[in-house]
């Protein structure tokens, strides 16, 4: 080739073309890295062009320096040539929020959490995002370091589902078993068949119909949830003041029983619920004896009006033990000497909220009043001599059975035997304990706390996919604020389909002459407003589990919502004829009959056994099909299913409980049929996980009300039963990974919410992480000493949690549950069980 004449200028800098880079940008421990990084590719390139061979030290250096640095996933880059260019930014880490996703066959060699220095969450324009403090996230995998289940299912596992169960609830089948046989009038009998639809009675009504009916004997009543006690001891009651006015008639004293003729009867119920509830059962019955009348006297109501309608005069009253003794006391009108049936129904309930000091003063004013009376020439003629008292109770408890003293005189013991269904059963005093109904198919589901959240859903998706298969649906949850979470997070546009919807529509007409600005801060609001945590809204529909087809309505019921919303809650909950779910604590789980409920979810493990059964009571009830599932961890948790295994009495070896696992309830409830990817409901749930954790970081309240219920849920679990504490133990709960079921992308240490008590059972220093492990015997036992102190100081606090009660709201339960604390508290002082903060 000819020379042209052109002079190349090969002319380098004196810092020469490996000039060392300045790093700028990234969080301090890139930039070292990317420094370190280039500092050996800088070493390596001069030896090179040197022509020296590249020390070994070196090479392995750079990649030791990538892997600590930048972690596992970061190591095939650091090995590769492509080091960070002069001026470049430094390789960024390879997982970011956003673009997550888990590798189903990723190993766990590294730690689970990444902090984020900036997380890539995709913020709607107006949304707020309450970073935490110090600006670190943490994003971790939903499916790496989750616990290993330490059990394991049996190979030839029966299904539960295929077992025919005869219903041991349910009303009795032959033909000779009708209400009149048992003393029942035709009238009341036709009434039951024709307005109420009840043809035959239950195993318990026939024991205690036919006991109550004709004698005047104290009883006590024990029978499994859904066998109709109500009936059981109203039935009598109605048909003995039937006879009255029969009486009456005859004797041509009076036409009928009036109102004013006296009150006969008082029905004492432990919560307003089951007030409510009772009163409109009798309210059904009266409708054959019209001329008898029936009120309730119940905390919360207005004191004047109850006041008014017991002035008029009343039969019956059905009542809560508080406002029961106010009347006593204040209204004159309320004349008790003519009660010959006191009913004390739920009397463990009764005794555990503390209403010990209310029954004896009502039943100490009704022996009072009655002996005053006794002489009186104006008695009815008809009415019994003496009062007869019914007690009705799940269990026999100790606490029961001073109820029994303070109440009751030589009892007779009525329960249904289920070998000898509608027998009074005198023989088995010992059997205090009560069981669940056969036809029950109970399941436990082990979830990694991680998948708690995702697991929930996917098992709700999945039960309401197809309209009818559940029509209704209760999930129990230990706090209320963890109620309030769950309730906004199912109910609230977590997948955001609304907002999407919304976005286009307003790009399409955006014509309005708003500046950004304006519209930033009209947009902000209406998130705002959008956010259902206000505690007015109780009900909502939810788009995330309703399908295509049909729509779910999620409800909310707790101990903190104003007595008249429960009530309405309650109600619409009933008659709702569309599939619904209830979100709520144990102020659902005691006695009511809230109509086809065919899945109970105990999201959240009772804090006793008697409690977990009255909860999965609340379906299969009077014979009907029923499914209950709880949800447990894997580890010590899992020892739980051992008690449940002994929920019903005539199997020896215990009852069929179906297992179930996350995985299994995830690819169920995420994954459309079709889908052959075996591990495809990895990326659904964390998918679904995202959305949560973005719907919950969009505004400031919402992320206040996930820490809140977090906080609250972790006081709830150290309330356990001591019994029980041994599968609830706080100290192998992950608070972490449970935090990440709560939305939280925090560290639980760090975790800090305006107004909330501080932990109970350890001082806020303790490590969020309590573990037994560690440090030596003497530290444990500072620790668990320090735990205990804790405890019992913060006894009251514990117990408020356990019990539910409302923080503000001074209601009667609540002073009540209050005073049981304080009662309890003192005993335990003076019993040296100091430890002990929640008696069963
Ligand atoms: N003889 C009957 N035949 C059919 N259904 C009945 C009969 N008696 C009661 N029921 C129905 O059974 C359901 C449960 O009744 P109830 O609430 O009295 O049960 P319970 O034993 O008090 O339950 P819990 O222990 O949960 O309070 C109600 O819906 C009621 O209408």
């Amino acid at each position: 080739m000819a020379d042209d004449g052109m002079l190349l200028n090969f002319s380098i800098p004196d810092s020469g073309i490996l000039a060392r880079p300045s790093f700028k940008g990234g969080n301090w421990k890139d930039r070292l890295t990317a420094k370190k990084a280039a500092q050996n590719w800088h070493t390596k390139a001069t030896a090179r062009l040197s022509g020296e061979k590249v020390p070994k030290k070196v090479v392995d250096n750079a990649t030791d320096v990538n892997r600590t640095e930048l972690g596992p996933r970061t190591r095939r880059i650091s090995r590769s040539p492509e080091l960070p260019e002069a001026g470049e930014r430094p390789i960024k880490r390879a997982r970011v929020s956003g673009d997550f996703r888990p590798k189903p066959t990723e190993k766990a060699d590294s730690s689970d959490f990444r902090p984020q220095s900036n997380p890539t969450v995709t913020k709607r324009p107006g949304e707020k995002q309450d970073v935490p403090k110090g600006g670190k996230q943490i994003i971790s995998s939903l499916f790496t370091y989750n616990p290993a289940s330490t059990t394991k299912p049996p190979a030839n596992e029966r299904r539960v589902d295929d077992a025919p169960v005869e219903p041991s609830n349910a009303p009795l089948s032959s033909e000779l078993d009708t209400f009149t046989s048992l003393g029942i009038s035709t009238t009341l009998a036709a009434h039951l068949l024709n307005k109420m639809e009840l043809k035959a009675p239950t195993a318990i009504q026939k024991a205690a119909i036919t006991q109550l009916v004709k004698d005047d004997s104290d009883a006590f009543i024990q029978a499994e949830t859904g066998s109709g006690k109500t009936l059981a001891y109203l039935l009598p009651i109605v048909q003995r003041l039937m006879e009255l006015s029969a009486n009456m008639r005859k004797r041509k004293v009076d036409e009928n029983v009036q109102r004013n003729s006296g009150l006969f009867a008082i029905i004492m119920a432990p919560t307003r619920e089951l007030s409510k509830q009772i009163a409109l059962v009798l309210e059904k019955l009266l409708g054959c004896a019209h001329w008898l009348v029936a009120t309730t006297v119940i905390g919360g109501e207005k004191k004047k009006s109850e006041k008014a309608r017991l002035r008029k005069g009343i039969n019956i009253l059905v009542a809560t033990p508080g406002r029961l003794v106010d009347h006593l006391e204040h209204t004159e009108a309320l004349d008790v000497s003519n009660v010959r049936w006191l009913v004390l129904d739920e009397g463990d309930r009764l005794m555990e909220l503390g209403f010990e000091q209310e029954i004896q003063k009502i039943v100490g004013a009704l022996n009072l009043r009655m002996r005053a009376k006794k002489d009186d020439k104006l008695k009815i003629p008809g009415l019994p001599e003496k009062r007869t008292t019914v007690l009705c109770s799940a269990t026999m408890k100790m606490d029961v059975e001073r109820l029994g003293q303070i109440s009751l005189k030589d009892a007779v013991h009525i329960r249904a035997d289920p070998s000898e269904k509608g027998q009074v059963d005198n023989e088995n005093k010992d059997d205090q304990t009560f069981f669940a109904p056969a036809q029950l198919k109970q399941s436990y589901a082990v979830v990694a706390p991680k998948l708690r959240l995702v697991s929930l859903m996917s098992y709700l998706k999945r039960a309401f996919a197809r309209k009818g298969s559940v029509m209704k649906a209760i999930v129990f949850i230990s706090c209320a604020d963890s109620v309030d979470f769950h309730f906004d997070m199912l109910t609230g546009d977590v997948e955001q389909k609304a907002q999407k919807k919304e976005d286009a529509k307003e790009e399409a007409e955006d014509k309005d002459d708003d500046t950004p600005e304006k519209k930033k801060s009209k947009k902000a609001k209406a998130i705002e407003q959008a956010d259902p945590t206000k505690l007015s809204v109780t009900h909502a529909e939810s788009p995330i589990l309703s399908p295509k087809t049909h729509t779910v309505t999620a409800y909310r019921l707790h101990g903190s919502l104003q007595q008249s919303l429960r009530t309405s809650t309650l109600a619409h909950f009933t008659k709702n004829k569309e599939p619904s779910v209830l979100i709520a604590t144990d102020v659902a789980s005691r006695g009511l009959d809230l109509p086809n409920v065919d899945l109970v979810i105990e999201f959240d493990p009772a804090f006793a056994r008697e409690d977990h059964l009255h909860r999965i009571g609340r379906t299969a009830r009077a014979g009907r099909d029923g499914r209950a599932c709880i949800f447990l961890m894997p580890g010590c948790e899992e020892g739980y299913v051992d008690i449940l295994k002994s929920d019903r009495k005539d199997t020896e070896t215990g009852i069929h409980i179906t297992r179930q696992d996350a995985d299994d309830i995830l690819n169920k409830g995420l994954v459309t049929s079709g889908i052959v990817d075996k591990n495809a409901y990895m990326d659904k749930a964390t998918d679904l996980q995202l959305a949560v954790e973005r719907w919950a970081l969009a505004s400031p309240s919402r992320l206040e009300a996930a820490r809140r219920a977090f906080q609250s849920h972790v006081r709830a679990y150290a309330t356990h039963v001591a019994d029980e504490r041994k599968y609830f133990d706080i100290k192998q709960l992950h608070l972490g990974h449970l935090a990440k079921a709560f939305a939280l992308r925090e560290r639980p240490s760090g975790m800090k919410v305006p107004g909330l008590r501080t932990g109970a059972g350890r001082g806020d220093k303790t490590p969020a992480k309590v573990r037994g492990g560690g440090a030596g015997g003497a530290k444990k036992e500072s620790v668990r000493e320090k735990d205990k102190q804790g405890a019992v100081a913060s006894v009251a606090a514990k117990k408020a949690v356990d019990l539910d009660l409302p923080d503000s709201h001074d209601t009667e339960e609540a002073a009540k549950m209050r005073k049981a604390v304080r009662a309890r508290e003192k005993f335990m002082r003076h019993a040296g069980m100091a430890s002990e903060f929640n008696l069963g």
